[in-house]
């Protein structure tokens, strides 16, 4: 059972500790507070908030982490830093999955987003779900109809999820992403003048993948979650097919629109739908651990 404040009795100053460390590594890697946000829709999407996102491969079990849904995905030894905080002032005591879900409530504050009163008392899973990563999270270019789906069938209705791809607001997005938007041709829908913008990033219809060949998501204000997102939808700057798309799908369209003319609906719609993600499904205590390591289970 989630509840407030839920270690106030077995680790009182966790919280605080979790804090402490997400302000300490955003002042060296500004970009770690964007990927607990990232973190929190891979992990809690993918089953339930159980941190089954940060298992590493091991003899038998392979990683969420190896997904191509998860390209990009970085700072996952920084989550480490953090527990090993944790660890430090009560051992064995608080879940990865509640580091994975405060680091992103507090990395959202750092980013200027909203504050978010979240619940804490989530376990651990014992499994990481390689295979169940692409049923559950949508791909770049999937349409608006399959992402809405997805965000229903864990209770998130649409006003929430147009809300939470605002976390693109932040953060970027590789070439290999983006480069079927600019070659051969570009896409319509893709303001020309970004689009050689684009270009000059991405100068190749085939980026290695492995080269670091990218854009930032939202030119204007690239570390703050705010509604600058839509602005820039509107003007045919969207990166990502999935988000260009929301200006044209007529249940997505006037969200976007009230989205770009009003910060605070924004703010309030994602706070209210990152609230519905970081709560679902969690695991009771028989179905999950408290990770000593959050990369391995525990060893019986
Ligand atoms: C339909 C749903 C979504 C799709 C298809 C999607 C897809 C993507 C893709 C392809 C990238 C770029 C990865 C790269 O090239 O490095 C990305 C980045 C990102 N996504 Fe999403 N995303 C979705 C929803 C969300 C949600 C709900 C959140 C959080 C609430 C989120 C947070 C982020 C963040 C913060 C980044 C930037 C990561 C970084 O700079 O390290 N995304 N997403
Ligand atoms: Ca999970
Ligand atoms: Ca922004």
């Amino acid at each position: 059972e989630l509840q407030l404040n839920y270690y106030a009795e077995s680790c009182p100053n966790a919280e605080e500790t979790i804090k402490q460390q997400v302000i300490k590594l955003y002042n060296k890697h500004g970009n770690t507070a964007v990927s607990w946000v990232r973190n929190l829709f891979h992990d809690c999407m993918v089953k339930s908030c159980d941190a089954s996102l940060l298992l590493r491969r091991v003899k038998g079990m392979e990683s969420e982490q190896e997904s191509d849904r998860s390209f990009g995905m970085r700072n996952f030894k920084y989550i480490n830093t953090i527990k090993e905080a944790v660890e430090k002032e009560c051992p064995m005591t608080v879940s990865c999955a509640d580091i994975v879900a405060l680091s992103a409530r507090d990395g959202i504050l750092m980013l200027g987003g909203p504050r978010i009163e979240m619940r804490s008392g989530r376990k651990d899973s014992k499994q990481s779900y390689l295979t169940e990563v692409q049923n559950a999270i949508p791909n770049h270019n999937d349409t608006i109809d399959l992402v809405l789906a997805r965000f229903q069938s864990i209770g998130i209705d649409t006003p929430g999820a147009v809300a939470l791809l605002g976390a693109h607001s932040v953060g970027r997005v590789h070439c290999v992403n983006l480069v079927h938007r600019l070659y051969p041709t570009v896409d319509p829908t893709l303001d020309p003048e970004h689009a050689e913008y684009l270009k000059r990033r991405c100068p190749t219809p085939d980026p290695d993948p492995k080269a670091v060949l990218y854009s930032r998501n939202d030119l204007e204000t690239p570390m703050i979650l705010d509604n600058m997102f839509y602005k820039n939808l509107l003007k045919h700057k969207g990166l990502l097919m999935v988000d260009q798309q929301l200006t044209s799908h007529p249940l997505t369209s006037p969200l976007v629109e009230k989205m770009a003319a009003d910060n605070g609906y924004f703010l309030d719609q994602f706070a209210r739908a990152v609230l519905l993600l970081s709560e679902n499904n969690p695991l009771n205590e028989d179905q999950g651990e408290i990770r000593k390591d959050c990369r391995y289970v525990n060893l019986v």
